[in-house]
Parts: structure tokens; C-alpha cells; sequence
């Protein structure tokens, strides 16, 4: 629904700082007034957007059925006449790009814990059939728990006939492109993804990029050669991984089911990386559910019709915020009127 300008936000959140601006949208910090959560709202201005606007729409579909804790999470949505608000999931801990950069390089045990989670949200995407098509250290945010979270699906896809349907649209950033997609060639937004991932996994392990160039064709080149430095502390296995990953030819190149129990993913962890996700969505939260129904002065029932409608409004909000609430060990109570 459209309402007027900023009344249905500042009706229940008090927007404070910009953590982040890019093309034609903005994301600032803000509190969640009813439940005094900390949450990321990004704003965008609908004018601005231009024939990007159904780019956002379909981050905002996909976002109602991607529900996984290595995926950030999507509370809310708010339209009026010149904006959208998207209210999601703050992650204090700022960007995986930040953190390598601070450290030069991981250790190969640092990036085997983070390659994992970006392993089962990957997994998670693509076994429901979505793309994500512009995975990069930016798009990776560290929560308050040191977990990843996978952020910004502007260009994620999902083909109208499943994974197999070749995609067109050449987009996401050049350095993290598969070879495939900047030949023009069509390509598969699943094979595209696992090259990034290899790209990623350098950069994790090494500190810097496998192909790097200020001039975009003799970027393009390298990338089409497919040849990269491998440093001396570079471990065996941290090259074979790399090579499989990073393989020119995309039918060559391994699949993300492949890498759950791949052996530089499993040592010294023992077990293979679990995909399916944590939040489930089909029963509502008893807990969260009194609070709501109590503090609204209606029925159970009638609390749980409303919330299982999944409307993305301020009810929806308000549910995931008292269950972040829950989860994280503090008090599932409202403070003020919904
Ligand atoms: C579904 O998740 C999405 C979709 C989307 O289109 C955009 C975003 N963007 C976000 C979400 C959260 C943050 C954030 O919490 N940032 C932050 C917090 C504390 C310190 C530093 C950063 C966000 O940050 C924008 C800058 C990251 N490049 C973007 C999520």
C-alpha cells in the first residue's frame, strides 16, 4: 500500500546515520521504536530509479522467500509516493571487504569459516532456484555473532524456467564476473555464482584479487585467460579449490552441491556444510504471538491470521524483531503502540 511521506516510517522508527549509499539507493541506521531493535532501512526514491524500479521489485519478491541466517533478513517494506523503504537486518559488524583489508590476508582456517557460511547461503539460493549474480566482499556483512550475511539481491535472478534457463542481462562487477558472462555469451546464473565464489575465496586467502587491471580490457582479458598468481602460502588443497572454482570453461567448473562436503571445506571441520536454513517460517513463534495478540487486545487467532499473511508491514516487523529478540536472549516485549 502507498502511504504519505515518511508518516508510516517515522510512525515507528527513528532513522539515524547513513552506513551506506550507492547508486541510487541509501541505507542508514535506525531503532525499530517498539521493540528498540537496532535494523538497516534502505531508502530509495522512486524517481531516481527510473527503469530500475522493477529491479527492485523483484529484490523485494525474491527477499519474501529467501529466509536463511546467512541471508540478511528483509523485515519490512514501505512505499509512499516517492519512496520505498526496504527495513532490514542490521549487521554491526560492517563489511567482509573492511575486515580482510584490515588484516591483510585470512589464515586458511579464517577464510575455511567464512567460505562455509557463504557455501550454505549460496546452496540455500540456488536450491530454490535464484541467482544472486553479484557476489563480492561488499555484498557480505558481518553480524553482531561474526556470522556473514549475505546482502543487496538488485540483480539475483531466477529465470522463469529454473536454473537451467540462460540469463542475459551482463551485470554485477567486473572483477568477480565470470568469463561466460562478460563474452556476452548467456550464461547460468548458478555457474556465474561459483566462479565469484573462486574470486571471493582468493581474496579471502590472499588479500587481493586473481585478476585485477585498471584498464577494463586488460581486466577482461585476464579473466578470459583465467590465469592468476598463486602465492607461496597457498596450501595444495587451497589450490585445487581455487582451480575448480576458477575454471573458464563453466561446464567444468564445480557445482556448489560439489562443495558441501568438498575436502578443503570439511578438514579440519569434519562435518559438511548444512544449506538448509534455520528460520523456519510455517509455525509462528507462541512466544512472539502472545506478546503481539496481548499488546493489540485481540485474539490469538486473529493475530495469527494477520501475521501469516506476511504482509511485510509493520506487523511483520514487529514479529521478526521480538523473535530476533527472543533468539538473542532478551525480553520478547513490546515497549510502545504498534
Ligand atoms: C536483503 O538484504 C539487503 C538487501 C539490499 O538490497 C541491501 C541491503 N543492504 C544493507 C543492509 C544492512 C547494512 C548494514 O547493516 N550496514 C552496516 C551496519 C553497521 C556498520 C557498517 C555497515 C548495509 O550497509 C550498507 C553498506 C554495506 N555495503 C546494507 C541488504
Amino acid at each position: 500500500m502507498v502511504v504519505e511521506e515518511y508518516s508510516e516510517v517515522a510512525r515507528h522508527y527513528r532513522i539515524k546515520e547513513t552506513v551506506g549509499s550507492g547508486g541510487f539507493a541509501k541505507v542508514k541506521r535506525a531503532v525499530h521504536l517498539p521493540t528498540g531493535e537496532i535494523v538497516a532501512i534502505k531508502i530509495m526514491d522512486k524517481a531516481a530509479l527510473g527503469s530500475d524500479l522493477p529491479r527492485v521489485k523483484t529484490e523485494i519478491e525474491a527477499m519474501k522467500n529467501l529466509h536463511h541466517h546467512h541471508i540478511c533478513r528483509l523485515y519490512q517494506v514501505i512505499e509512499t509516493s516517492r519512496k520505498i523503504f526496504m527495513i532490514l537486518e542490521y549487521c554491526s559488524g560492517g563489511e567482509l571487504f573492511d575486515y580482510i583489508v584490515q588484516r591483510d590476508r585470512l589464515s586458511e582456517g579464517e577464510s575455511r569459516t567464512f567460505f562455509r557460511q557463504i557455501v550454505s547461503a549460496v546452496a540455500y539460493m540456488h536450491n530454490l532456484g535464484y541467482a544472486h549474480r553479484d557476489l563480492k566482499p561488499e555484498n557480505l556483512l558481518i553480524d553482531d555473532e561474526q556470522n556473514l550475511k549475505l546482502i543487496d539481491f538488485g540483480l539475483c535472478a531466477k529465470p522463469k524456467g529454473g536454473m537451467s534457463d540462460h540469463l542475459y542481462t551482463c551485470c554485477g562487477s567486473p572483477a568477480y564476473a565470470a568469463p561466460e558472462l562478460i563474452a556476452g555469451k548467456s550464461y547460468m546464473g548458478s555457474e556465474a555464482d561459483l566462479w565469484s565464489m573462486g574470486v571471493l575465496l582468493y581474496a579471502l586467502l590472499n588479500g587481493f584479487l586473481p585478476f585485477d587491471d585498471d584498464n577494463i580490457g586488460m581486466l577482461y582479458r585476464k579473466i578470459k585467460a583465467g590465469k592468476y598468481d598463486t602465492p607461496d602460502w597457498l596450501s595444495p588443497d587451497s589450490l585445487i579449490l581455487l582451480k575448480q572454482l576458477l575454471q573458464v570453461d563453466p561446464k567444468r567448473r564445480i557445482t556448489v552441491d560439489k562443495l558441501l562436503n568438498h575436502s578443503w571445506i570439511t578438514n579440519d571441520i569434519g562435518v559438511p556444510v548444512e544449506w538448509h536454513s534455520k528460520h523456519q517460517m510455517s509455525v509462528l513463534d507462541e512466544d512472539v504471538v502472545t506478546e503481539m495478540s496481548v499488546h493489540r487486545k485481540v485474539s490469538r487467532e486473529t493475530m495469527k491470521a494477520e501475521l501469516e499473511k506476511w504482509n511485510y508491514d509493520y506487523l511483520t516487523a514487529a514479529y521478526f524483531l521480538l523473535l530476533k529478540k527472543k533468539t538473542s536472549g532478551r525480553p520478547v516485549r513490546l515497549q510502545m503502540t504498534l
